[in-house]
């Protein structure tokens, strides 16, 4: 897969292209259908590239620093998924300031035109470019009329509403990882690299491999899942577990321990050997158990309730 993270990157060379546009997050069902739209464009003009032009950072963190959505996918994740959906090459445009400001005639000649000489883009009907989001699928048409690209604007894609990323983002900020994953076509995923924590679990009974919940990120609502722990990356010399290893999910700050920070903590199922410091994973949640995090009195009351957790995990985990 090819990732460009400029236009210039893109080389004189490359093209001509189908090319889809939009931000992408999620890499969801309504954007896998774009995708494989876009595919079927490229076969019928004789194999032509697909080119899946995205942004980063999102354009809302830039036109509205500090108020920007929470990131369901990072950039190379999105990459990725947006490459098993059918894109050849991926362009990530550095979305600043600048432009924010061109004109959608001015993005339809820099980008479509002349960075990637599209012959067809396929977007949906909703889509909006250009400065103050002037541009729509009918200024695609009659540019691409004049300029020798063709447009396909889709209907959206759903079931009982559109899927789109901010519907995604709603499900995962109520801790509703079921309809997440279904809008999504996979499991919601969480990722990141092993942190130490308090060093309390392995004397609970039950030691958790800790991620810091990033402030950027989409991460569910505070309570406790069913799901797998994968390791993407071990860390130097850590030992290689292949297989998604099935986990008691904890989101939040461990109020019974005054805890400040935001965590997401997995134990694995009947596992106290595993050794993650350090290495990357993905967490990825199947079903909620519970609602928030309980403050407990005593340390035995918090053990009653982990151990129904772990129960209730285990339950739905091998069924
Ligand atoms: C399944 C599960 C459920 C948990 N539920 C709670 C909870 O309700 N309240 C709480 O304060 N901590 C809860 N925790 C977090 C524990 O307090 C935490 O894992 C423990 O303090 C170990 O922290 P450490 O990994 O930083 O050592 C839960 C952890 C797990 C794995
Ligand atoms: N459900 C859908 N069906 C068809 N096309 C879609 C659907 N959702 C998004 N698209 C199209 O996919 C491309 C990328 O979408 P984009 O990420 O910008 O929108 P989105 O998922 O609706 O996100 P947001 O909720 O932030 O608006 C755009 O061309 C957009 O019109």
């Amino acid at each position: 897969m090819l990732v460009w993270h400029s236009l210039d990157e893109v080389g004189p060379d490359f093209g001509p292209s189908v090319v889809t546009i939009g931000n992408f997050d999620g890499v969801h069902r309504g954007h896998q259908e774009v995708l494989a739209h876009a595919r079927s464009q490229a076969e019928a003009r004789g194999g032509l590239p697909v080119v899946a032009m995205t942004f980063h950072p999102h354009p809302m963190q830039v036109l509205r620093p500090g108020h920007g959505p929470a990131t369901i996918t990072e950039p190379a994740e999105r990459a990725e998924l947006l490459a098993k959906a059918g894109a050849d090459a991926v362009l990530v445009l550095p979305f600043d300031r600048e432009v924010a400001a061109w004109s959608p005639e001015e993005f339809i000649d820099r980008v479509l035109v002349g960075a990637l000489k599209a012959k067809a883009v396929v977007v949906g009907e909703n889509f909006r470019f250009g400065h103050k989001a002037a541009g729509h699928v009918d200024t695609l048409v009659e540019a691409g009329a004049t300029k020798g690209f063709e447009v396909e604007g889709l209907a959206l894609a759903g079931a009982e509403q559109p899927w789109s990323s901010t519907y995604i983002r709603g499900k995962i900020a109520e801790g509703d990882v079921e309809a997440a994953a279904e809008a999504l076509g996979r499991p919601l995923r969480v990722t990141g690299v092993v942190i130490e924590g308090d060093k309390r679990g392995r004397e609970l009974g039950y030691p958790t491999a800790n991620i810091p919940a990033a402030a950027d990120a989409a991460i569910p609502l505070d309570g406790v899942y069913a799901g797998w722990l994968t390791v993407l990356e071990p860390a130097p010399g850590a030992p290689v577990y292949d297989e998604p290893l099935p986990a008691a999910i904890s989101v939040g700050s461990n109020p019974t321990f005054d805890g400040v920070d935001r965590r997401v903590e997995s134990y694995v199922l009947d596992r106290d050997d595993l050794e993650l410091y350090g290495s990357k994973i993905a967490v990825d949640f199947v079903t909620r158990l519970r609602g928030s995090q309980i403050k407990f009195e005593s340390i035995d009351e918090l053990l009653v309730q982990m151990k129904a957790d772990v129960d209730g995990a285990r339950t739905v985990l091998s069924s």
